[in-house]
């Protein structure tokens, strides 16, 4: 039987099959991609983002009814002027089928990638994230009974909750920020049985942010010629990038890549700096002040100070390739931007997708896409007013609470092993 789909380095050119395989078994400095025999898109009759299953890196599915849903705008295009604007909506918003009852798209990531390393490896996951990423693992723990190990910044902690009771959940918080987590995360994979989720480098995380792309254009029967997306790690913009290329190999979409229009939250923007600067790094000058620029902004999930950014097929060539665009948003544009999109949608925004939002707002004001063409604006949070109403909420309570500069060993280390072999899950060698 041929492979549903192999993993394909863009550095060195090798094919190979997937082990929950992160890096290029060469050493190359490139996410690897999935390449899939089916070159056209098939739906399933599944739920949630399974519809789409047959370009996501798993095998089965999970009886979990939570996808991005499209719609054609009215109100916020009137505003605009914009006569074709396709919002795909992620997160809690039943009247128009949105399903995510952590109300972000974070849960399109957790989904496929949970499921993927059942199928391919073995062990407990270890996510490290800002709040929305982790939320979603703890939910899709919940739903699954899969085991995670989430660390976040003690100052996300009331982020982390759930819809129903989460008792497969080892919450570590680190006084830091969501960088300090990102290397204590990292501490934590040194534990036999523990395997990191992998960031950008994992594709199941990517092709599931990618759906994003494919129900978009499924629902406006043509790919977008403008992209909108607020980015931290900027991974769902590469996602939607791989997902175009895809929609235009299978024939029936168009030809012409998505021009990707990204925001970050000022003050801190450092992809925006780096490319305005035309640079494939991002130096220190990007992010004067980090620390005291990421306690300012009201994104603080758009916080990653070390995004994808020059590594080959990361966010630099997604931007490039697509001709795309970056734009800094203040609090004030995105707070404003939020309440535009509650008046003329009626739902309620992540901050994020407030910043998306702002410069969609700004793009229209300033000529930067015309009105007719066609957009998609990946609204990639909300509900959480509207979940208020109808869900029940569970906080995730810490299982450790640690410094930034703790090291992960002695009782810490102890302490999750001890928790790891309660899981009882299949460790492999
Ligand atoms: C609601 C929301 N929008 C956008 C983003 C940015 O996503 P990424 O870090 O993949 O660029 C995040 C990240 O956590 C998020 O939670």
């Amino acid at each position: 039987m041929r492979e549903k789909y192999l993993l394909h380095c863009p550095g060195c050119g090798r094919p190979f099959p997937d082990r929950y395989t992160l890096d290029c078994p060469s050493g190359c400095d490139a996410l690897l991609r999935t390449v899939y025999a089916e070159h056209r898109l098939v739906l399933r009759d599944l739920p949630g983002i399974f519809r789409y299953s047959s370009w996501l890196p798993i095998e089965g599915h999970l009886r979990i009814d939570a996808g991005p849903v499209s719609y054609e705008s009215v109100g916020l295009a009137r505003e605009l002027g914009l006569s074709n604007l396709t919002i795909t909506f992620s997160g809690y918003w039943p009247e128009r089928g949105g399903r995510m009852e952590t109300c972000s798209f974070k849960e399109l990531e957790a989904q496929p990638t949970v499921l993927r390393l059942g199928e391919k490896g073995a062990g407990v996951i270890q996510v490290s994230s800002a709040g929305n990423t982790g939320r979603a693992f703890c939910q899709v723990s919940a739903l699954t009974g899969a085991p995670v190990v989430v660390v976040v910044p003690a100052s996300a902690a009331d982020r982390l909750w759930t819809t129903v009771p989460a008792p497969n959940v080892c919450l570590i918080t680190v006084e830091g920020d969501y960088s300090d987590s990102i290397a204590f995360g990292r501490e934590v994979c040194s534990l036999p049985g523990i395997v990191p989720e992998g960031g950008a480098k994992n594709v199941a995380r990517r092709d599931g942010m990618g759906t994003v792309m494919l129900d978009g254009t499924l629902f406006a029967g043509r790919l977008p010629d403008s992209y909108f997306q607020a980015v931290g790690s900027g991974t769902g913009a590469i996602a939607a990038w791989e997902a175009a290329e895809r929609l235009i190999a299978d024939g029936r979409f168009g030809s012409r890549l998505p021009a990707l229009h990204l925001s970050q939250n000022l003050p801190f923007v450092p992809m925006v700096r780096a490319w305005e600067a035309g640079r494939r790094e991002i130096v220190a000058e990007d992010m004067p002040d980090a620390e005291a620029s990421i306690a300012r902004v009201s994104a603080g999930v758009l916080t990653n100070r070390h995004p994808p950014w020059g590594v080959r097929d990361g966010v630099y060539d997604a931007l490039a390739a697509s001709g795309g665009r970056m734009y800094a948003v203040s609090n004030d544009d995105a707070r404003s931007a939020g309440r535009l999109f509650a008046d003329t949608e009626e739902i309620d925004l992540d901050p994020a997708a407030a910043v998306a939002v702002a410069s969609l707002v700004r793009a229209a004001e300033e000529g930067l896409v015309s009105p007719e063409e066609h957009i998609l604006l990946n609204v990639t949070g909300g509900g959480y007013e509207r979940a208020a109403e109808d869900l029940d909420r569970y906080p995730v309570e810490p299982y450790l609470r640690v410094r930034a500069d703790e090291a992960f060993e002695g009782d810490l280390r102890d302490a999750v092993r001890a928790w790891i072999a309660e899981q009882g899950v299949a460790i492999r060698a």
